[in-house]
């Protein structure tokens, strides 16, 4: 079953609340939430309060993804706002193990991401430490951007590391330019959970988006 998990960098700031119920409804498996800081990408979005607010409105999974530097001083303030798993950048963690320790010590289940220019070798040595991968198909900053085809057989490599380390139960995302047409080519290649913004949210019947990504 492939695991819908709505970026709500797309939706409604303004409304929020009712945003994250909307897609509650239409059958959304996880909430997908985007922090940035302004430095790892040159967006700014928002933070702990933010996630504590939008904490009672759903009982669905938090699958925070931080794309920001120094990704550590957030932990606590996540953890105590109620995020279920934190994703941190490959790129921005020259500690890598020992922050995705910090995650895991907190309670929380820990990702790891990675921009489209690293290479998969990053993992090859902590995949123990982690339950999710994070194909990035796009540069991570804003929504709305086209989907990177190159990605294709990164993800195909991706699943043959899995398979060789017996870790197939790590799960495969994918985050950018994910709509009906390039979901199909990112299932069909390893990927098991699709992170959408525009299309789900942009779209007139949310339900009709996450069953065609599905
Ligand atoms: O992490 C990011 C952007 O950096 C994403 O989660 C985007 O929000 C995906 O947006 P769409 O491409 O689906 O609009």
């Amino acid at each position: 079953m492939t695991i819908i998990a709505p970026s709500i960098l797309a939706s409604d700031f303004a409304s929020l609340g009712d945003e994250i119920r909307s897609i509650e409804a239409a059958g959304a498996d996880w909430v997908h939430i985007d922090i940035m800081d302004g430095h790892f990408v040159p967006n700014l979005t928002f933070g702990p309060p933010v996630v504590a607010m939008i904490r009672p409105v759903t009982k669905l999974f938090f699958d925070a993804h931080l794309m920001v530097e120094n990704p550590q001083s957030l932990f606590p303030a996540l953890a105590a706002a109620g995020a279920d798993r934190i994703t941190v950048h490959a790129e921005a963690c020259v500690h890598l193990q020992r922050t995705l320790s910090e995650i895991k010590g907190l309670g929380m289940k820990a990702g790891v991401a990675l921009n489209p220019q690293t290479p998969l070798s990053v993992l090859e040595y902590i995949l123990d430490d982690i339950d999710l991968v994070l194909i990035m198909t796009i540069n991570p900053g804003f929504g709305g951007q086209s989907f990177l085809p190159s990605m294709l057989p990164k993800l195909r490599q991706l699943r043959e590391m899995l398979e060789r380390h017996g870790r197939q139960d790590i799960h495969v995302q994918v985050d950018g330019g994910i709509n009906a047409e390039t979901a199909a080519l990112v299932r069909e290649a390893g990927a098991n959970s699709l992170v959408a913004g525009t299309y789900i949210f942009g779209h007139e019947n949310r339900a009709a988006a996450i069953a065609s990504l599905r």
